[in-house]
């Protein structure tokens, strides 16, 4: 039974009108006559409003779990960071660990309420309303004059410190890169939100394409112009090659034994030919074609199933699970479904890797690893990823070789022979393979999905493009019922698609971090060694004085322009580039491009109960791989129905 809900003569807001100037009393007189638990609208948005002590312990208790997320709300949004406070958070992963670093929140509000003291008591008010509303909003929390009291001795304690820590930090040197204004101890991180690429964005506007930031004692420089990333990927790539060493990856990596977060050096240059070499080569990218056609079929199929009698279709589960499928055959030599065991703990294993603990930035808070649980998390996925990786190894050393029976060779497969025929030379261990194994998944997996979500979104809210591709990709298939990968050469829009999809949804906007590994000079800026560096590629490629419309996704602008996205043009570096360039591009767009051809080929896509497709949904999701927020729901119609 629905919860009673009541029309009025004001369609437009609905009830808003009914609210008054004290909603509870209102709602009160309302809940008397349409009873205690009332569905109102208040414009578009559905509102229960729970009125006696029952629906209370329903929704605060029974049901608490699914009833505790917040709505989003643009202002405090905006005033608490992008949501990155622990009232107004959505009620999710970053949420939990908020809470569970209570502690540390308050200490980190204690510290921003010491740095108005130390800069500008008595230059501002502002600081004396902040400290007004810290009391008034937490009186249980603190007394006033106790909350004084510990201000004031703590601004005595961290003027003496930061007085200290100067004296005994190294003088800059030189002329350092612009750098906004940080706080003490945690720096610039208030700073950067739950959408860090668009934060730095608006930073560069204002501080220049080379900004000096601090994450906590860390020194970060940010390069958000396609001059500064030559600069940093080509002119200066090797001594900005290094990796900064990350507590969480190195774990789950076994001590960074893999590519993408080793430490730049003998075993990186191993690991990475090994890749560059044997398993992402054109060559054999071009072997594994049998497994990208069949697997996009696959999907089309399974479209048609969900999507039977105009059902509406999660698109992007499906083709999260296409990724999925493609690089489990490739890299294990079958597939691990979404539910197995496996996927399951990858999943945490994914999560995990996007997190950064506080004291890695701010070792002074290094106790806090007793109490987060982190370490723990990490150990049992590190673990259990470890024992599924062991018993993939040994069943592929004790099964029948593959390509006796024509069989392609898995990326195990050819490791495992890498490391018999090098025994002697330059011997590889059991370590490295999984390794490397799990870095194929972690960074070819996800970042692919991602593409092509982002593609199809784009594609679906602008319908003339849609058209434009249909028309070439049905052209070129003929009366041919199936797309292959050779007809893709013919598909020179796809491919302008792909990269203007590219171009505005860089799936890791900031690319992996770099590490400086000596001094230098960046376009007139001294730069120190061991400074980590982060390349907002994500903004170069909305650079209004590199792209005409940069807001707007418009794949013509790539016909007959030879930008293109593997390294050679720094307007567009959604891989990177140089030596830590990914080694995946080609593996990747293979699995995107035909995907994409096959679903415009197949089907007519709309949204469901909304006419216009413009009002699709293109809220970014956060960590370091940027995905849609919300899943892309489609109506798919099979072309041949
Ligand atoms: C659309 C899909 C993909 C995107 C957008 C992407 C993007 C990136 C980026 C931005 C980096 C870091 C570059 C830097 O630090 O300068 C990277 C590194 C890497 N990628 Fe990809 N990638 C994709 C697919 C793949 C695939 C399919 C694989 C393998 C199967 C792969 C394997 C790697 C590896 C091993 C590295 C580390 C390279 C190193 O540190 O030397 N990537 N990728």
């Amino acid at each position: 039974m629905a919860p009673q809900s009541f029309s009025n003569k004001a369609p437009a807001n609905r009830n808003l009108h009914q609210l008054g100037s004290s909603p509870h009393r209102s709602l009160q007189s309302l809940s008397c006559r349409h009873g205690s638990l009332m569905l109102l609208h208040f414009g578009k948005v559905p509102v229960l409003i729970a009125s006696p002590a029952e629906a209370a312990r329903e929704i605060m208790k029974k049901q608490d779990l699914i009833f505790s997320n917040r709505p989003q709300l643009s202002i405090p949004g905006r005033l608490f960071y992008n949501n990155r406070d622990m009232a107004f958070a959505p009620y999710g992963e970053y949420w939990r660990v908020a809470l569970g670093k209570k502690c540390v929140d308050f200490l980190i509000t204690l510290l921003i309420s010491v740095d108005f003291l130390i800069e500008g008591i008595y230059k501002t008010p502002f600081a004396i309303c902040f400290f007004l509303h810290i009391s008034l909003s937490k009186p249980k929390m603190v007394s006033l004059s106790h909350f004084l009291a510990v201000l004031l001795s703590a601004s005595v304690f961290f003027f003496f410190l930061q007085k200290w820590l100067r004296s005994n930090s190294p003088k800059p040197r030189g002329r350092l890169p612009p750098s906004p204004p940080r706080l003490p101890l945690i720096g610039n991180l208030h700073q950067l939100g739950s959408a860090p690429h668009r934060s730095l964005q608006s930073l560069s506007r204002r501080y220049g394409p080379l900004m000096l930031l601090h994450f906590g004692k860390v020194p970060v420089l940010i390069a958000s112009s396609a001059e500064a990333a030559r600069e940093i990927m080509k002119n200066q790539d090797l001594i900005f090659s290094n990796r900064p060493q990350l507590s969480i990856a190195s774990r789950l990596f076994y001590n960074n034994r893999d590519v993408a977060f080793a430490p730049y050096g003998e075993h990186w240059r191993q690991s990475r030919s090994i890749c560059v070499l044997h398993l992402l080569s054109s060559k054999r990218v071009q072997s594994y074609r049998c497994v990208r056609e069949e697997e996009t079929s696959l999907m089309v199929d399974k479209i048609r199933r969900l999507g039977a009698s105009s059902k509406p279709v999660n698109l992007s589960d499906v083709m999260a699970s296409l990724t999925n499928d493609v690089i489990s055959r490739v890299a294990l030599g079958r597939k691990y479904g979404l539910g197995s065991e496996f996927r399951k703990t990858f999943a945490e294993f994914g999560v995990l890797l996007g997190v950064v603990p506080l004291w890695e930035y701010i070792p002074c808070l290094s106790w806090t690893r007793r109490f987060d649980g982190l370490d723990k998390r990490v150990e049992r996925v590190a673990k259990e990823i470890d024992k599924f990786l062991e018993s993939v190894l040994q069943e592929h050393r004790v099964r029948e070789r593959r390509e006796d029976d024509g069989g392609e060779l898995d990326f195990v497969d050819i490791l495992l022979d890498f490391q018999r025929e090098n025994a002697s030379l330059t011997p590889i261990e059991d370590d490295t393979i999984k390794a490397i194994v799990l870095n194929m998944f972690g960074a070819g997996t996800d970042t692919t999905f991602t593409a092509l979500e982002w593609a199809m979104a784009e594609l679906i809210r602008n319908p003339e493009t849609m058209k434009t591709l249909q028309n070439e990709v049905r052209e070129v298939a003929g009366s041919k019922d199936e797309i292959y990968e050779q007809d893709l050469e013919k598909m020179p829009y796809l491919k302008a698609v792909m990269k203007e999809s590219l171009r505005l949804h860089s799936p890791i906007p900031l690319l992996v971090p770099h590490e400086l590994t000596q001094d230098t000079r960046v376009l007139g800026y001294d730069v120190a060694s061991g400074t980590r560096v982060m390349i907002n590629v994500w903004a170069i490629s909305r650079d209004p004085s590199l792209w005409k419309y940069p807001e707007e996704f418009r794949p013509e602008r790539f016909l007959g322009m030879s930008i293109d996205f593997r390294g050679l043009h720094f307007e567009l570096t959604p891989f990177g580039a140089g030596r830590r360039g990914c080694p995946g591009i080609t593996f990747a767009v293979a699995v995107d491009e035909l995907a994409l051809a096959k679903l415009v080929h197949k089907f007519d896509f709309r949204l469901p109960n909304r006419p216009k497709m413009k009002e699709l949904d293109v809220s970014e999701s956060s960590g370091i791989t940027i995905h849609k927020k919300f899943p892309l729901i489609v109506v798919a119609a099979p072309l041949d129905c």
